[in-house]
């Protein structure tokens, strides 16, 4: 159970200096849309879950607020800043980096901020990557792009040589986007920065597009892909209706979650079926979802099938499941297996049909952030600004039910994100395609 240790954010040393932004915040108190800086926000959000811990109010567990604080650690004057971004692309990214620049520059003056390129491996000599200076001229419309300016690897480095980079360069800040794997390693990075005495302070904008981030409402850049998928599914719905037999199958990104194949299919609803990591589904039997899927066909003349690329691994059988260079599980390709035995069930049963099949993969990270995105990126990056600024450390910045908060990293990577069975978004997808709650 999470307790105050594990919301507890660690912080470089007391905050000496007057902010720029201090007199706006005078008259701060804690609303609906504002909490004063220290005051906390529950973690528990329901009575069951409040009174199951059976302490008094002041000491439930809370987080940390967002927000610019009247005070901060470090001399806007003499600060440097470094910005890395780690993992796979996610619409929105260049909109952190455009916000983290802005809010730098424009409400703190700081001027010295620097881009690592391509993920860690920028501060890594052996790469021989150059560090980019970022101001608002460099950043001002990289917002209209997807993808990264600074470029993006995966892959282990060494956490002492990121350190050595840092000291060369006389960081004081480095911010960190990327995902649970980028969340890992910036942790050893603040680890070695500990082991050497250093005051540098290191805050994470959590990224990815599965949204597989723990304890935060959304990650940003989902919106975005989910969008995009919505795309393909309408595609797939179009070709299903306009042939005898049709059936459209989709596989989506998401890894081990399978969010955005629920929510694309929740706000387009063409779809049929929905495959997810999370629930095992039978294929053959007259339980399995290829004799479901041939009644469907049948009755209906057309289906169309959404399927999350880490749903049915157990049906791969040739399947080595290798790793990236970030130790990710390398996935069977779920995809061309059910078109396969899709077509083959239909051809047995002698009912007429025409597979078309979709992946839009990569096509739906590497877009630019729809507005909600951008303005959410925006968001992120003023709350990162403010928690580094005020010597926060060792933490991500995120929105929790609605509230910024201080997330520590630890409690970030403690566990993934995942679509729940007996959740309500799993119950309206199940209502919203009409499929049984299980294929056995
Ligand atoms: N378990 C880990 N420990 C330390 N560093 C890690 C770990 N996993 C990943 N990293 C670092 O984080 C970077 C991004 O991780 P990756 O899993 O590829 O993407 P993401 O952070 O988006 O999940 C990698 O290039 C690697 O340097
Ligand atoms: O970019 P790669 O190495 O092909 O990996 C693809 C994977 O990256 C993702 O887009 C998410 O990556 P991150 O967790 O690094 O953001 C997954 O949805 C997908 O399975
Ligand atoms: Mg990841």
């Amino acid at each position: 159970m999470i307790g105050h240790e594990d919301l507890a954010v660690r912080t470089l040393g007391p905050c000496r200096i007057d902010s720029p932004l201090a007199e706006r915040l005078a008259a701060r108190e804690t609303t609906q849309h504002s909490v004063v800086e220290d005051d906390r926000i529950l973690f528990d959000d329901t009575l069951s879950m409040a009174g199951v811990r059976g302490v008094p109010v002041g000491q439930l567990p809370s987080l940390e607020p967002g927000g610019p604080r009247q005070r901060i650690y470090f001399d806007p004057a003499k600060t440097r800043v470094g910005i890395v971004t780690c993992g796979g692309l996610c619409p929105g990214l260049n909109d952190v980096i455009r916000g983290l620049v802005l809010e730098l520059c424009r409400h703190y003056g700081v001027r010295r901020i620097v881009g690592f390129r391509n993920g860690y491996r920028g501060f890594i000599p052996h790469y021989g990557e150059d560090v980019v200076d970022l101001s608002p001229e460099v950043v001002q419309h990289i917002d209209d792009e997807g993808g990264t300016i600074l470029g993006t690897s995966r892959g282990m480095q060494d956490p002492e040589e990121i350190v050595d980079a840092l000291e060369r360069l006389a960081i004081n800040i480095l911010f960190v986007i990327g995902g649970d794997g980028t969340i890992r390693g910036a942790m050893e990075v603040v680890r070695v920065i500990g082991e050497r005495g250093l005051k540098i302070a290191v805050v994470g904008v959590p990224k990815t597009i599965d949204n597989d981030i723990p304890y935060i409402d959304q990650s940003f850049g989902f919106q975005t892909a989910m969008s995009e998928a919505t795309k393909s599914i309408h595609a797939a719905s179009v070709e299903a209706r306009s042939a005898p037999g049709g059936v459209g199958l989709v596989k989506l990104m998401g890894r081990h979650s399978g969010f955005i194949a629920c929510y694309s299919t929740l706000a387009k609803d063409d779809a049929d079926y929905v495959l997810i990591p999370e629930v095992p589904f039978a294929l053959q039997g007259e339980g399995g979802f290829l004799e479901h899927l041939r009644r469907r066909v049948e009755d209906r003349g057309h289906a169309v099938v959404v399927v999350a690329e880490g749903a049915g691994q157990e049906h791969i059988e040739e399947h080595e499941p290798g790793r990236d260079a970030s130790g990710n599980v390398r996935l069977g390709d779920i995809g061309r297996l059910m078109r396969r035995l899709i077509t083959e069930h239909l051809d047995d049963a002698k009912v007429e049909n025409n597979v078309r099949y979709f992946d839009p993969s990569y096509a739906i990270r590497s877009v630019p952030a729809n507005p909600y995105d951008s303005a959410y990126c925006l968001r992120l990056a003023h709350a990162a600004v403010h928690a580094a600024m005020a010597g926060r450390t060792e933490v991500i910045v995120a929105r929790r039910r609605r509230r910024f908060v201080h997330i520590p990293m630890a409690l970030a990577v403690s566990r993934r994100n995942h679509v729940d069975p007996l959740g309500d978004l799993w119950m309206s997808v199940l209502e919203a395609t009409g499929q049984p709650v299980r294929f056995e």
